[in-house]
């Protein structure tokens, strides 16, 4: 589904993602995991071109996306950051609408999914009125994960998207999230640098270090044969 390769990125002076090369298949959950400033969010911008590589290139779907018209990419590559990110003069109905919208979907069809999207993450609909300001931080995420899925990308990019959360309403938030057998479908890469929501949520692990992935596998390999002193000293085994 996904398929990095080679992926080089220089800013200035300063190399902060070196020859990454990884696949994510169809349905999977890769998350990059790493210390802040790995080189983990640059990696996940350049699979949505809010990045330009230095060198490599990204595909979806077997084709590049430098090839893909820019609504087409929003439109299979849905984008989750922590907070939510959502713009302070829209209400969430105008958020989870924003994509349909740029698609031409017609009215009723963004309501009817908007009025799906906010029953299945359990969201009042008296909520579709206000604004990210008037919603407590687990409320913003679930819209900002709504406002991603609307359009129902086959791939969803989510960077640190419970980072904002306090542990306990993070753990709620996250189980919630994915229980959900629309993400169970869809391929996700989830940038985190917590080592426990890495274990829970991932399919596979790509751990990052100065910019390079030092070891990548399912949760169990990490943590039964970590490929060194890093990848022990990281999940403090
Ligand atoms: N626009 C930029 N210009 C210059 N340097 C940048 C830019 N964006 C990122 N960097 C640098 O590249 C490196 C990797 O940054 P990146 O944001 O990808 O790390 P990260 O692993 O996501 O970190 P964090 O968990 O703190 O967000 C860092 O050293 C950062 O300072």
């Amino acid at each position: 589904m996904i398929e990095v390769r080679n992926l080089t990125k220089r800013f200035a002076s300063q190399l902060a993602v070196v020859d990454v090369s990884l696949h994510v298949g169809r349905g999977e959950t890769l998350v990059l995991l790493g210390t802040s400033g790995c080189g983990k969010t640059t990696t996940l911008k350049m699979i949505n071109r809010l990045i330009e590589p230095t060198s490599g290139f990204v595909r979806v779907d077997g084709v590049d996306v430098r090839q893909q018209p820019g609504a087409d990419l929003r439109r299979r590559i849905g984008y989750v950051i922590q907070d939510g990110g959502l713009f302070p003069h829209y209400t969430v109905a105008d958020a989870i609408a924003t994509v349909p919208k740029l698609l031409g979907w017609a009215p009723a069809d963004t309501q009817q999914r908007t009025l799906e999207l906010i029953a299945k993450l359990q969201l009042p609909e008296t909520a579709l009125k206000r604004f990210p300001a008037e919603l407590s931080g687990g409320q913003r995420q679930r819209v900002g994960l709504a406002r991603a899925l609307a359009a129902r990308p086959p791939v969803v990019l989510m960077d640190e998207p419970f980072g904002a959360l306090d542990p306990f309403t993070r753990r709620h938030v996250r189980r919630e999230l994915f229980g959900l057998s629309e993400l169970k479908e869809t391929t996700v890469v989830l940038v985190t640098h917590d080592v426990g929501e890495a274990l829970e949520l991932a399919d596979r692990i790509a751990l990052m270090h100065q910019g390079r992935i030092v070891q990548i596998g399912p949760p169990d390999d990490l943590l039964n044969r970590p490929a060194n002193g890093f990848v022990r000293d990281f999940l403090d085994l």
